[in-house]
């Protein structure tokens, strides 16, 4: 079903409403993140466009004159697509295909196909496929089976061609089937979960790229593959590791995003069910990201909707060694200290602070401070290891080479 072929250096457009719920600052950030989403997904984006709304055309997104100026632009750069940074209506879609004379790409498809591109397993690959026939159920149109036809590549990956070409009910029969399908799956999934015992369960979660996988690889010594791309995870991978004297699970997952097509986060139940049935939460935060604050919020935010926004949880802000900060010169008077300027002692100083214990600074790729990770960790496990274990004492007890406990 999802296309193996890999199409490099799509040339794409970028498209943008600034509005009063997104500034143009917050606009930029959203297209920078776009960017990387197409370059993840094997395009090149050569031109943004951001037009200032109240708020987004529920037409055409963007304002007609704007459209416009797109078209003219990809006619005359031969532009292959164009990418839309949030959720099309299928109304939308419907009439923008009816100006611009390309693929026409929104948010929620692109990851779709990022995610399509990076399944490895056959049930990561059911799962994203249920994502995508729900996404393509509303906007199954003849004008859209007509462009698809013509262009393969990003968004084209996974259910279509085929489908598309009969009628609805063919994709909603896929559906029901998929579903059946990861029924299956997940009872599998939850039957292994259980055989795991009662031991005391951690999970890595966090914004897409801030690191998982490397400090999987760092404290389990396991061989996860970690990348510059978004999305390199998408499967699940529980390791056990003992600190000290007390063994746990470790699971390192899928990352988050902002405005994580909900078609994902319900077919990747069973996926998420890791995070949910953990018992402690290690957050982790690439500190070095300009806007790593707003990524903690999106993280909190998928969390709440799977009901684990509750768990213990540590805040583990990672790759210190990349954190940088402007500096004001001292004879500089006219500039304001903004958070642009912080260092990392002014952030510790901010509601990190209200944090106390619950947070670490680590960098796991110099292994830099992981000595402090490991003994908070250690500290967490051992708080719920101790609840559940209550006769189990003498596994914290610590002995010196000579057997006596210190
Ligand atoms: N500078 C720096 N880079 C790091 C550090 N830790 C990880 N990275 C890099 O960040 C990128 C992403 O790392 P991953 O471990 O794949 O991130 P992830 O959170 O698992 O990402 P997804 O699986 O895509 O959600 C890779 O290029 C890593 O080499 C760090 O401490 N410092
Ligand atoms: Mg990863």
């Amino acid at each position: 079903m999802i296309e193996e072929k890999k199409v490099t250096s799509e040339k794409a457009v970028l498209i943008a409403v600034i509005s009063q719920f997104q500034d143009e600052e917050k606009t930029e950030e959203y297209l920078d993140e776009l960017e990387f989403l197409t370059l993840t997904a094997g395009g090149i984006a050569v031109k943004r466009f951001s037009q200032k709304l109240e708020k987004p055309n529920p037409k055409t997104f963007i304002g007609a004159g704007k459209l416009e100026d797109v078209r003219e632009y990809i006619e005359q750069n031969d532009i292959g697509t164009a990418i839309f940074d949030d959720e099309l209506s299928p109304a939308q879609l419907r009439n923008i295909e009816k100006v611009l004379d390309c693929k026409i790409l929104d948010r929620t498809n692109l990851i779709l196909d990022i995610f399509a591109q990076r399944a490895q397993t056959s049930y990561a690959r059911t799962q994203v496929e249920l994502a995508q026939c729900q996404y393509l159920l509303p906007r199954l149109t003849r004008l859209w089976t007509h462009l698809s036809r013509q262009k393969g590549g990003i968004g084209m990956r996974g259910p279509g061609e085929t489908e598309i070409e009969t009628d609805r009910r063919i994709v909603r029969d896929k559906i029901s089937l998929l579903k059946k399908k990861l029924v299956t799956i997940d009872k599998q999934m939850a039957i292994q979960r259980k055989n795991r015992g009662r031991m005391v369960r951690v999970a890595l979660v966090g914004y897409t790229n801030v690191g998982k996988s490397t400090l999987m690889n760092v404290v389990s010594k396991s061989d996860v593959f970690a990348e510059n791309k978004l999305f390199a995870t998408l499967d699940t991978t529980v390791r056990k590791v003992v600190i000290k004297n007390i063994p746990f699970l470790l699971t390192d997952t899928v990352g988050f995003i902002r405005k994580l097509p909900t078609q994902l986060v319900e077919s990747f139940k069973s996926t998420l069910d890791e995070v949910r049935e953990a018992d402690l939460l290690l957050h982790v935060v690439d500190i070095s990201h300009n806007y790593f604050e707003d990524h903690i919020e999106s993280v909190n935010k998928i969390l709440d909707e799977i009901d684990s926004a509750d768990k213990p949880t540590v805040l583990v802000f990672n790759k210190i060694d990349a954190f940088t900060h402007k500096t004001i010169d001292e004879d500089d008077l006219i500039t304001e200290k903004t958070k642009e300027h912080y260092t990392l002692d002014d952030w510790k100083k901010t509601w990190m602070n209200k944090l106390g214990d619950n947070c670490i600074f680590i960098s796991a790729i110099n292994k830099e401070n992981m000595d402090d990770f490991r003994e908070k960790v250690f500290e967490e496990v051992k708080k719920i290891h101790i609840q559940r274990f209550p006769y189990n004492d003498f596994l914290y007890q610590e002995y010196n080479d000579k057997g006596e406990s210190i």
